[in-house]
């Protein structure tokens, strides 16, 4: 089966939901009219509706009119909206993709009660530009489901399987990533602006710069030192520059960031039950 010839409901139209619906049109494969988008002040969503997207404040008109249920909202808002929609889940209809972070397929299927296959996906906010890392995992989804979502998140970036017991690791490296490479580039304008740039000049060369380091690395292939060693000349200002960011912690940081945010990732469902 074409996951492009099925009906998609996005429930919780907020900063992914919306961006996915989006995403998902720009990749050229769906169609707008397709695409349910719900929220609870649907007002938000004008915009989305103009685009021809489907919206409603109904998450139970959209199950309705739907095979596939992407749940797009916050893991404190989840269970709240999963009762109202439990009622309507078809398992035999219905496939679950949640991007919730911190909540299990169990955890859905326990809280709706029916044993609807659910695959967990963290995609990041890139979908915006259709380059998202996703990782998708599931407990119970058939490998014909899983490919299904894979179709649909590769229209928007790149996706691997993963182990379910690794999405919260992949929710920090991943989703959360985004935001810590961001911050990066950010701080290297800042630098790029003492040294002598205007502030939108040195934004421009410090992404353009980030983006070819990540393109050596995508297309060759090869580890970050070995492209770091082609850099740093001996006795030179490249590895004077790192060395000193080392003696600041930028590696032990980054690590540190990343292992925070997976432990809390973790715990953004049971810690708002
Ligand atoms: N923001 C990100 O980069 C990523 C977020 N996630 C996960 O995606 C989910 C959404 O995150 P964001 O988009 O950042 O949050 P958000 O707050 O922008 O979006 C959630 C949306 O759900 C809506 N909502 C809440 N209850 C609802 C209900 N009963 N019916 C319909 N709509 C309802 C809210 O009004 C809001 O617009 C979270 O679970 C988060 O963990 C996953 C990967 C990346
Ligand atoms: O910050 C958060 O909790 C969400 C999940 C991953 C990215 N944003």
């Amino acid at each position: 089966m074409n996951i492009h010839s099925k009906r998609i409901a996005v429930l919780g139209g907020g900063n992914m939901g919306a961006l996915l619906a989006k995403g998902l049109v720009a990749s050229g494969n769906y169609a707008p009219e397709h695409i349910t988008v719900t929220r609870r002040n649907i007002r938000l969503l004008d915009a989305l509706a103009k685009d021809g997207f489907h919206v409603t404040d109904n998450n139970k008109v959209a199950v309705a009119s739907s095979e596939i249920i992407v749940i797009t909202v916050l893991p404190q808002q989840l269970n709240k909206m999963l009762d109202t929609i439990k009622d309507d889940v078809d398992p035999e209809k219905h496939l679950i993709v949640s991007i919730v972070s911190g909540v299990s397929g169990h955890d859905i299927t326990s809280r709706i009660g029916k044993e609807v296959q659910v695959v967990r996906a963290m995609p990041n906010t890139a979908i915006a530009v259709r380059e998202s890392m996703t990782c998708i995992a599931t407990g119970n989804a058939s490998k014909a489901n899983m490919e299904l979502v894979k179709q649909l998140f590769d229209t928007v970036g790149e996706t691997i399987e993963i182990h379910e017991e690794l999405i919260t690791s992949a929710t920090a490296l991943c989703a959360c990533g985004i935001a810590f490479f961001l911050r990066s580039i950010r701080a290297a304008s800042q630098g790029g602006t003492e040294i002598g740039f205007h502030a939108a000049e040195a934004l421009h060369m410090a992404a353009q710069t980030a983006k070819g380091a990540a393109s050596l690395l995508l297309t060759q292939k090869t580890h970050p030192e070995n492209e770091i060693d082609k850099v740093t000349s001996p006795k030179g200002c490249t590895i004077a520059g790192l060395n000193e960011m080392e003696h600041f912690g930028f590696s032990s940081a980054l690590i540190k960031g990343i292992i925070m945010s997976a432990n809390k990732a973790g715990g953004l469902y049971t810690e708002d039950k």
